[in-house]
């Protein structure tokens, strides 16, 4: 089966067009303002229209205010929405009945706790998104965790990796973690934020020769 591949934080349609030229299956909107990564709520909605079909659109909010959450997916109109702050399985269930996409929620991995608490998620969240623990952003570090965490629990919920991913390592995170989905942003870029289509195109070919191997 092929490994599902994010392409997160994609600014204009130059970079959109070559992520699913390169073979992304999701691409990230990021609405997050501290982010150099973020785009706003007009531009994201132009970005989703610009994403081909067979292409789902993620977007990524954090912590955002049920209304404007609200507001977001109604104008933007994504596949999916990643929550990648300290959202409740509480909300994130009444969101999940309310609404027909998608729900992602991401979690800083520190430790084996944090896999257990990801578990309480189940029937809130459709996948659980495991990334580095929060730094001066809470995503978007460049960072990994340790890998290994995820071999030793048994999870309820489908799981995708995030974290430091890039196209140097990716192919080995795969190989240890045997992840359904790999995301990345910072690992795709030549400087916090520009995206280099060269380096989308080598993480997408290194995920597919770990799939053909
Ligand atoms: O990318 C960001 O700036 C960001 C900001 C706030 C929350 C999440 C963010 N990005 C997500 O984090 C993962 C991991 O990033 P990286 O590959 O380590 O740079 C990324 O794929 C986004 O889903």
């Amino acid at each position: 089966m092929q490994t599902q591949i994010k392409i997160c934080g994609l600014k204009d349609e130059h970079t959109v067009d070559a992520a699913a030229k390169s073979g992304a299956t999701h691409i990230g909107l990021n609405l997050y303002e501290p982010s150099p990564r973020s785009v706003p709520l007009e531009q994201a909605a132009a970005l989703r229209m610009r994403a081909p079909a067979g292409v789902k659109v993620v977007l990524l909010l954090v912590n955002a205010e049920p209304g404007f959450t609200a507001k977001a997916i109604e104008v933007v109109k994504p596949d999916i929405v990643q929550f990648h702050g300290s959202e409740t399985h509480q909300y994130l269930r009444v969101l999940k009945s309310a609404v027909d996409i998608e729900i992602w929620k991401a979690f800083g991995v520190k430790d084996a706790a944090t896999l257990k608490n990801a578990d309480q998620y189940e029937g809130a969240a459709d996948l659980i998104l495991f990334d580095a623990p929060a730094q001066a952003l809470p995503g978007g570090t460049g960072t990994r965790f340790d890998w290994s965490l995820l071999n030793q629990h048994k999870h309820k919920l489908p799981w995708g990796l995030a974290g430091g991913l890039n196209p140097d390592n990716v192919g080995e995170a795969l190989r240890q973690t045997r992840a359904i989905l790999v995301d990345t942003s910072s690992g795709v870029e030549s400087a916090p934020g520009i995206k280099d289509m060269d380096k989308i195109a080598a993480f997408c070919q290194a995920v597919r020769n770990h799939d053909n191997s």
